[in-house]
């Protein structure tokens, strides 16, 4: 067995209570000024005050002990929410968008999400690997140590395969903890135009059952929207993803008020992402259940719409967390560092609300939780050294990432 110590840190980090962490307790940390983390094999062993780590040691010396040199130390980000698999950016689009046509209006025409599904159609499943492990480390660099990465720009069977075959390679070649989702219903196909009924009873019977065949996704999640799928399909489809044993989330109440946050509360689903547009008492259904509201802030900046009210989500004891949606339409951005700045300067969360936001509630939106996401004894060694104090380094150095050393189970990666 091999020990290290860290010592001379200042360590922050959420608590594991065994549930997602909503009203006081998503802003309430454990913090250790002249903190100490010990390390064995891979896992947290011991943390607090330096004394009284030593103190747990019995006298015992760990085999190694580094100085962090009085540096804030937090447990790795956790970025639920991404389609970084894809195969060429939409700058064009950004342009549209800047001159004013609407999100949906572009999708509508054919472009959007569309115009990925044509470029993914292109790319081979090495290329695809190859531009997600890019970005994956991307994401690492700046401190995401666990993140998800959804299918969504196949839209059938061979693509959406190939996406997650893809996403299964980068998550091989990666340091970073990668879990897979199945998003076949990201869009409605140009083929099922008028027939979206057709396209999700396709996914229910061919495509869901290929991907349980092959282990290629934990999660099954859809895009509930004006002009994509209805509440009605997301309750068909996700019913019979979890009859295959996938958990469940959603693309909900991003631009309309559909119903989707009620919907995730009524499947028990593990998030529901987006939720610009969601009604008050479907937020509180979410919270009776247990879901977590899992914010995009890069998303709303990007398009230029209102943020989310996570502030009212927090008070309701709705726990929130934070993930970058990182794509090529609406969020190019592997930055966990970013979306923690908007959510602080623009969302009104604390930093220590965003830290958990960031990091221990992102892992039950995962359902990692039992592994990741806090520095709780028994859970992965996965933190970060930041260029400061304190977690609030993060969104008052703005524009650069504080993130200075990156470690996943206790091996130092960046
Ligand atoms: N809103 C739907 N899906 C993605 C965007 C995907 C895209 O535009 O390529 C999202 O979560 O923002
Ligand atoms: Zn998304």
């Amino acid at each position: 067995m091999t020990t290290t110590l860290y010592k001379k840190a200042r360590i922050y980090t959420p608590v594991d209570e065994g549930r997602a962490r909503g009203g006081k307790k998503q802003g309430q940390l454990a913090c250790f000024p002249d903190g100490a983390l010990l390390v064995e094999d891979g896992t947290v062993a011991a943390l607090g005050p330096y004394e009284t780590v030593l103190r747990a040691r019995s006298g015992q010396p760990p085999d190694a002990e580094i100085d962090c040199g009085n540096k804030c130390l937090v447990p790795g980000f956790v970025d639920p929410h991404t389609h970084l698999c894809f195969a060429a950016t939409r700058e064009a689009e950004f342009d549209l968008r800047l001159a004013g046509t609407p999100y949906l209006e572009i999708l509508k025409r054919g472009g959007g999400i569309l115009s990925s599904v044509q470029a993914v159609a292109r790319a081979s499943e090495q290329f695809l690997a190859d531009v997600t492990l890019e970005r994956a480390l991307t994401a690492l660099r700046h401190g995401t140590t666990t993140l998800e990465i959804k299918s969504g720009y196949g839209l059938d069977q061979d693509n959406e395969l190939k996406m997650l075959r893809a996403i299964r390679q980068a998550a091989a070649r990666s340091p970073q903890d990668i879990v897979a989702t199945f998003l076949g219903a990201h869009a409605i196909p140009e083929v099922y135009r008028g027939r979206s009924d057709d396209f999700i009873a396709l996914l229910i019977h061919e495509v869901l059952p290929l991907v349980k065949e092959e282990g290629l996704a934990d999660a099954c999640d859809i895009f509930c929207e004006e002009g994509v799928f209805s509440i009605e399909q997301g309750r068909r489809l996700l019913r019979a993803a979890q009859g295959l044993g996938f958990r469940v989330k959603l693309h909900a109440d991003e631009v309309h008020d559909l119903g989707g946050a009620a919907l995730a509360a009524e499947l028990r689903a593990l998030s529901a992402d987006h939720l610009l547009a969601a009604h008050p008492d479907n937020l509180q259904r979410m919270a009776a259940a247990g879901v977590v509201a899992t914010l995009l802030p890069v998303t709303a900046y990007s398009l230029k719409k209102p943020f989310a009210k996570a502030r009212q989500m927090i008070n309701q004891g709705l726990p929130v967390a934070l993930a970058t949606d990182c794509n090529p339409g609406s969020s190019y951005c592997e930055s966990m560092v970013f979306a923690f700045g908007l959510a602080v300067l623009l969302m009104d969360l604390t930093p220590a609300e965003a830290l958990t936001a960031a990091t221990l509630n992102g892992a039950y939106a995962l359902g990692l939780a039992d592994r990741v996401g806090s520095l709780d004894v028994g859970k992965q060694a996965d933190f970060l050294l930041l260029d400061g104090e304190s977690p609030s380094i993060l969104p008052y150095h703005a524009g650069v990432s504080s993130v200075q050393e990156v470690y996943k189970k206790g091996r130092r990666v960046v």
